[in-house]
């Protein structure tokens, strides 16, 4: 499965431009993880991926066909985790997922749901109405639903909001398993959520594809751009470095920060994968 890109642009009705000239390829097998500031444009771009959104510019298209010729073949192979989505407070986590499967028109869907309890660990919830579960386990309906009927394309919109810490490595793990043989998109806020299971990051910013490629690849953009000092030695008139972190030690409290251009007071350091982001935002960044 491929998608491909092509100077893809959103302007909503109201004249935003939520996404501007955006060029690129999603294929199979790839984990992808996708991430922006508030606002610049994750969403728009889900939609538009979904075909829920047309475009205003530029195309898409799934395996060299206009995507928007093919909805029917698209929604077959889709699962998607909408930021805000509705579920039915009446029915039980089974039912909602029964009645999720006959839109989707899945065949055996006992076996297809009895899958998607399990990898999204809501056993002991299958009979309970969803009024009375918790936020993160209503996410974790909202993925359950997105798992149903093994989509090839799994669309995610920041799909560990609400969810605690073990319950984020869970489905950092599961991603990982599912995107063995499909394009599992995410997108997050989080970047331990990308950091180690994404094999691919894209980064927007104001609607404009600011990186494509590896974690290690953004990392490697940073590589001098980051420094390590001690806050009592620092120049105050220098201000020319974003503080990222500040630890105490027993000299004192540590800094770390990202700059352009290093001052003379930082230590060249290794740019962790949120440093870099940070910096490619701070830059600007550059797309491949
Ligand atoms: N239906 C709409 N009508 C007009 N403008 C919109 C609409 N939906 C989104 N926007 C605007 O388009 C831009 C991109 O929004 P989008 O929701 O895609 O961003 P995002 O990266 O998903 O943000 P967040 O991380 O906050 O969810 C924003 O400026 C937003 O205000």
């Amino acid at each position: 499965m491929q998608f491909t890109l092509d100077r893809l642009g959103m302007i909503y009705p109201s004249g935003k431009q939520a996404l501007k000239n955006i060029n690129m390829t999603l294929e199979a097998p790839n984990l992808i993880g996708l991430l922006g500031p508030n606002g610049a444009g994750k969403s728009t771009l889900m939609g538009l991926l979904t075909a829920g959104l047309k475009p205003s510019e530029g195309s898409i298209s799934m395996n060299g066909s206009p995507l928007l010729s093919q909805e029917k073949e698209l929604k077959a192979k889709l699962g998607y985790l909408p930021q805000t989505f509705g579920l039915f407070d009446e029915l039980t986590v089974w039912q909602f997922l029964d009645y999720m499967s006959a839109l989707k028109g899945i065949s055996a869907s006992k076996e297809a749901i009895r899958q998607a309890i399990a990898d999204t660990g809501l056993e002991d919830k299958q009979k309970s109405r969803i009024r009375t579960l918790s936020g993160g386990q209503r996410q974790r309906v909202g993925i359950a639903q997105a798992l149903l009927g093994e989509p090839e394309l799994l669309i995610l919109d920041e799909p560990t909001v609400g969810l605690d810490p073990q319950e984020r490595i869970r489905f950092r793990n599961l991603f990982s398993r599912i995107a063995q043989n499909r394009i599992v998109l995410l997108s997050t806020h989080i970047i331990e959520d990308v950091q180690s299971v994404c094999n691919r990051l894209i980064v927007i910013k104001d609607g404009m594809l600011l990186f494509n490629g590896s974690p290690e690849e953004l990392i490697l953009l940073a590589q001098g751009h980051v420094g390590s000092f001690m806050e009592n030695e620092a120049n105050k008139a220098d201000s020319s470095i974003r503080i990222t972190s500040r630890i105490n030690t027993s000299r004192g409290i540590c800094c770390r920060g990202v700059a352009d251009r290093l001052p003379g007071y930082a230590e060249s350091a290794e740019p962790t994968l949120e440093e870099a982001y940070l910096f490619l935002l701070e830059k600007g960044g550059s797309g491949k």
